[in-house]
C-alpha cells in the first residue's frame, strides 16, 4: 500500500469532492420537500394535516422523480466514498486522480439536474449516470488488480 498523505493534493481533492457529494445528496431531502409543499403533496397524514388541502399521495408523478433520483446517489455516491479512498492507495498520478473526482462530482450533480431539476430526454441521464459510473468501475478494477497479488 502506498502511504497516502492529507497535504497531497489527490487526497485533499477527494476530501474536497466527497464534501460536496456529501452535501449534494443532503439536498435532496430539501428537494424532496420543496416538491411536496409545492404539490401539496405528502406521504404521512399528520404531514398533510399541517398544510392547507394536502394530501396523503404515494404516486405524484414529481415527487417521486426526485425520490428516485434521491435513491439513484444513495445507490452510487457511498461507493464513491468507498473506491475513492481505496484508489488513492495504489498511488496514482495527481493529475488522473483529481480528474477522474471532479468529472464524477460533475456528472453526478448533473444527473439530479437532469433527473428531478429540469427532466431532459435520454441519453442526457443515461450519460449523466453513465460517466460517473464508468469511474468508479476503473476505480474497482484498479484497486482490486492493485492488491491482486496478496492472494
Ligand atoms: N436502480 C437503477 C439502476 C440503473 C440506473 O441507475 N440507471 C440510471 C441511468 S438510466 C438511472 O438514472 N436510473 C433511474 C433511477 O435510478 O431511478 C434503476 O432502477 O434505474
Amino acid at each position: 500500500m502506498v502511504p497516502v498523505s492529507i497535504t497531497e493534493p489527490a487526497v485533499r481533492s477527494f476530501l474536497f469532492y466527497s464534501g460536496v457529494l456529501g452535501l449534494k445528496v443532503l439536498s435532496m431531502a430539501f428537494l424532496t420537500a420543496r416538491q411536496r409543499m409545492k404539490k401539496k403533496v405528502f406521504a404521512n397524514p399528520e404531514d398533510a394535516a399541517a398544510k392547507k388541502s394536502a394530501v396523503v399521495k404515494f404516486d405524484d408523478e414529481d415527487v417521486e422523480r426526485v425520490r428516485r433520483a434521491h435513491l439513484n446517489d444513495l445507490e452510487n455516491i457511498p461507493l464513491f466514498w468507498v473506491l475513492g479512498g481505496l484508489y488513492l492507495t495504489t498511488g496514482p498520478s495527481a493529475a488522473t486522480a483529481i480528474t477522474l473526482f471532479r468529472v464524477y462530482t460533475a456528472g453526478r450533480i448533473l444527473h439530479t439536474i437532469v433527473y428531478a431539476v429540469t427532466p431532459l430526454p435520454q441519453p442526457a441521464r443515461g450519460i449523466a449516470f453513465g460517466v460517473p459510473m464508468m469511474i468508479t468501475l476503473y476505480m474497482g478494477v484498479t484497486v482490486a488488480s492493485h492488491y491482486l497479488s496478496a492472494f
